[in-house]
């Protein structure tokens, strides 16, 4: 799944809260969604569940079957545990004998067999949040969104998130998650996306959750190019046609001085020499502002 030049506001006069975002993810792989609160990290979430559509730009490859638990679950809906999970099991097409085994399968995993007939208003935050996964994990998800799992959960469920995780990697799904309590340490050969100012850095770890190119294990070269503005679009798409990985294009800063040919110095005996990149580092971007890296 990739976002393309994915922009978003929540108003026509709002401020842009993601500005042309390029992030991708692949089958198997998983992002940790990173940045201080109100930096967009839900919003950047919600889009790629398709609960947002982008005010510009597209998301595209989105697979078919996505678990979405959003960071506060709507417990306030007036059924029970039991009655609200059978539900959902059957808006995501399972009946009979296997609707049944997987309902009380994952109440059982999540350890709310006690409150199955218990309404979801009365349900404490923690409960809810359990409920709120089991519902994403009823179909094996092609794609699973997870908006700060951990929070309210008790410490033998916070446990079992990385697990459940994994088993959806392994399954073939790709997942993202937000966090800001430190929980993803536990996700360590996730990649990480930063998201400041309206954009996303994305780092790749050196092992285990490449992007789809491959080369987590090469020593990367960063080239940072300076484009105009409006040759932007057209830079990344030649950039991608010679197989090169463009993560991000940074809007333009206002505040920036225009770029400069000299602002890159030519290779020269005095350049001091670049060292490599960070292990598994591919971030790419070509900035309008004239800034931005790109990995062969
Ligand atoms: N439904 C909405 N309507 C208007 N503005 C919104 C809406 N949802 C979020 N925003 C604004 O968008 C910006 C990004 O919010 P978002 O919730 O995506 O950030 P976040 O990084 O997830 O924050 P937190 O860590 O606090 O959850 C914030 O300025 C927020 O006020």
């Amino acid at each position: 799944m990739r976002l393309d030049q994915v922009w978003l506001r929540y108003g026509t006069r709002a401020p842009w809260v993601l500005r042309a975002v390029e992030v991708e993810i692949g089958p198997g792989q998983s992002a940790v969604v990173l940045g201080r609160n109100g930096a967009g990290k839900s919003t950047l979430l919600q889009v790629a569940a398709g609960v947002l559509t982008p005010s510009r730009g597209v998301v595209r490859d989105r697979p078919r079957t996505i678990g979405w638990v959003p960071e506060r679950f709507p417990a306030d809906q007036p059924f029970t545990v039991a009655q609200y999970l059978t539900a959902m099991a059957r808006i995501r097409a399972l009946s009979g004998p296997t609707l049944t085994r997987t309902v009380d399968g994952w109440i059982e995993r999540l350890g709310i067999a006690p409150y199955r007939d218990v309404r979801l208003p009365a349900l404490s935050k923690g409960t809810a949040q359990k409920v709120g996964l089991a519902q994403a994990l009823l179909r094996s998800p092609d794609l699973l969104v997870l908006d700060e799992p951990w929070e309210g959960l008790d410490a033998a469920t916070r446990e079992l998130v990385p697990e459940l995780i994994r088993e959806v990697r392994e399954a073939g799904g790709a997942v993202l998650v937000s966090d800001h309590r430190g929980e993803t340490i536990r996700l360590p050969d996730a990649q990480q996306w930063s998201v400041a100012d309206g954009t996303v850095a994305v780092v790749v770890p050196a092992t285990g959750n490449g992007a789809s190119s491959g080369a987590g294990s090469e020593t990367m070269s960063v080239v940072e190019i300076a484009v105009p503005a409006a040759r932007a679009a057209a830079t990344v798409a030649d950039l991608r046609a010679a197989g090169h990985q463009v993560l991000r294009v940074r809007p333009p800063d206002p505040a920036a001085p225009p770029a400069r040919p000299d602002r890159f110095p030519a290779p020269a005996e005095s350049t001091p020499p670049a060292g490599p990149a960070q292990p598994g580092q591919r971030a790419a971007s070509v900035g309008a502002d004239g800034t931005g890296k790109v990995v062969p």
